[in-house]
């Protein structure tokens, strides 16, 4: 390990537990330096300064302007962090795509508005497809950003985090052009098994969320650049919201089965979904259906949970027509 890194004057601070030090993935990564519990929130840190523009927009004004800004102490650090994995970075532009992240609210995302902090620390764990740890996004950008340990972490592991919130849906190939650069995690190598097969389940964890939401993950539904369904009545279907309730609840659990087997199910994304599973299951109005969901939602494993659910996908049921109409008013809305 190099005895002097610009990295390793950042202010980390003592009880933090993680240390800075060379990694295989690439450059610089943070490491466990205790066992770390899942569920644990790993560090909590205040961006340097947050830029309220997309990404796309943000240029070297605006980043030189928000650094002319600093203390002195910050103007510091904030050059320690050229010296990066990808080697010296030329411009402001650079720094800041190195070493931000999208801090706004999900429902700020979701009315397009966004906008990003640099973070000196979280900045310096490397990027996985199939993270150990979770970076909700925060509620406004001055906020603290925590991340949470999304499954146990031993002594020595690479803590890592996603670098996007959209990946669990895009094949590797639409993940490195997002990224760009070829990211070496497990669900990244190429010719593996199990690089084929999450290749295959998350564009079937994109197709789960098309056939429920009808909008694919740039939030078109016509028009998307990249359609998950190919069978035209189907995708009809779910466009006009004339799937049956019965598979609808089928391919919520579909997903979260797929979401499970890809190694990305942590207790925070259960917590997002576990609403509209409910939601589905109370809103049968045939008896029957009725009774296979509470069975199905009272099974102790996910697959088996989609196994009993499985027995009445594509039945008609009594309040199809209902939740079609309600579901149309509030996509209208
Ligand atoms: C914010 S830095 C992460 C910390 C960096 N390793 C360092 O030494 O400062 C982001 C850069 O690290 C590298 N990187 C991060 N995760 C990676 C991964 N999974 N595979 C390959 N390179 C990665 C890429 O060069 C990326 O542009």
């Amino acid at each position: 390990m190099p005895q002097d890194h610009p990295y390793l004057h950042l202010p980390v601070p003592a009880d933090a537990p993680f240390e800075l030090k060379p990694s295989p993935i690439n450059g610089w990564g943070a490491f466990a330096t205790r066992r770390i519990e899942q569920g644990a929130v790993i560090f909590s840190e205040k961006p340097l300064f947050v830029i309220p523009k997309p990404f796309e927009q943000i240029t070297g004004w605006d980043v030189r302007l928000a650094f002319q800004k600093l203390p002195p102490r910050s103007k510091q650090n904030f050059l320690r962090l050229r010296n990066h994995a990808s080697g010296h970075v030329a411009n402001m532009e650079s720094v800041m795509g190195e070493n931000s992240f999208q801090v706004a609210s999900e429902a700020d995302a979701e009315r397009g508005l966004r906008q990003y902090g640099m973070f000196l620390i979280h900045s310096r764990m490397n990027h996985s497809c199939v993270p150990n740890t979770k970076l909700p996004l925060t509620t406004t950008g001055a906020e603290e950003f925590r991340t949470y340990a999304v499954r146990d972490i031993a002594v020595g592991e690479e803590i890592t985090i996603c670098y996007k919130s959209d990946f669990e849906g895009r094949p590797r190939e639409e993940r490195h052009l997002a990224l760009q650069f070829e990211c070496h995690c497990k669900a990244c190598q190429l010719g593996t098994p199990y690089q084929r097969i999450s290749d295959i389940r998350r564009r079937l964890i994109r197709a789960m969320q098309y056939l429920r939401r009808r909008k694919d993950l740039d939030g078109q539904t016509d028009h998307s650049r990249s359609p998950v369904i190919a069978d035209p009545k189907l995708k009809r279907d779910a466009e006009t919201f004339n799937i049956p309730l019965t598979s609808r609840l089928v391919y919520a659990l579909l997903r979260i089965y797929l979401l499970e087997q890809e190694g990305l199910l942590d207790q925070l994304k259960l917590d997002s979904l576990l609403p509209t599973i409910r939601m589905i299951a109370k809103k049968f109005g045939t008896e029957e259906n009725a009774r296979i969901a509470r069975l199905a939602l009272a099974k102790g494993t996910w697959v088996d949970t989609l196994c009993a659910a499985f027995e009445f996908f594509g039945r008609p049921d009594k309040e199809v027509a209902r939740v079609a109409a309600s579901l149309r008013a509030l996509h209208e809305m």
